[in-house]
């Protein structure tokens, strides 16, 4: 399971409001980095994302302690168990790294009415750590459905809760929605904004069942293995 993905998304031609921007996805065991020759760009540039997925694992830890502590388990270290790629990078996990370039938009293309940077959505997985430069656009959605600036913290990140968990808890923690806006600045458009997001994901092996929690009063579903959710929703299956 060694694999990284570039995404290119269009710039231009396309009829309706597209994402415009490029990632690129470190998924699976990236122990193969470390063990490439260091002279190329893209292995510099691996390797350094690599460190900073590794750096993030500690943190990673200490969120899923805190949300089983939240959700008042028995077991404060509930989450933790079932995800082993913390201290194992070859345990499977559909656990993804992202770097993300949005590029600037170049003047002489007009921006279409309702063109995000990313439209609305929520994440797949279990949490998402996402780490964003200053230009700002990131929004959230609350409850009541009015959308909030998460502007960027200096030294801060910001932790959005995925479909995943959104299902595990039977819908008492809500996934996130979020989306990437293109500031209304006329000089913001004409720049580039770089971010990066963690999306973390328990062991493939772990099984979605009821959560030991007194908080939850109703589940609607028996039990699935986080890797069938994982596939489910990347082939688009919306009834998770
Ligand atoms: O770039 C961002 O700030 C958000 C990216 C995002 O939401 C995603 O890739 O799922
Ligand atoms: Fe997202």
């Amino acid at each position: 399971m060694n694999d990284r993905i570039y995404v290119d998304s269009p710039m231009v031609a396309e009829p309706k409001p597209f994402d415009f921007r490029e990632s690129f996805d470190f998924f699976g065991d990236t122990d193969f980095i470390s063990q490439a020759p260091s002279n190329a760009i893209d292995v510099q540039f691996s390797k350094s994302m690599v460190e900073l997925q590794d750096a993030c694992h500690p943190l990673c830890m200490d969120l899923m302690k805190l949300l089983g502590m939240g959700l008042e388990l028995d077991d404060e270290d509930y989450f933790v168990r079932r995800s082993k790629w913390l201290q194992d990078n070859k345990s499977p996990s559909y656990k993804t790294f992202r770097a993300l370039y949005y590029p600037a938009i170049p003047e002489n293309i007009e921006i279409p009415v309702g063109q995000a940077r990313v439209k609305e959505h929520s994440d797949h997985g279990f949490i998402t750590l996402l780490f964003q430069d200053d230009t700002g656009g990131l929004e959230v959605r609350d409850r009541e459905g009015n959308w909030i600036a998460a502007d960027p913290i200096h030294g801060s990140i910001v932790v959005n809760i995925g479909d995943l968990l959104e299902f595990w808890s039977g819908g008492y923690l809500r996934a996130t929605k979020h989306r990437v806006l293109i500031p209304e600045l006329e000089i913001q458009k004409r720049i580039s904004r770089q971010s990066i997001v963690y999306f973390l994901h328990p062991d493939s092996q772990t099984t979605l069942s009821p959560l030991p929690s007194k908080l939850i009063k109703k589940y609607h579903f028996s039990s699935i293995l986080s890797g069938d959710f994982a596939e489910a929703k990347l082939a688009g299956v919306k009834s998770y």
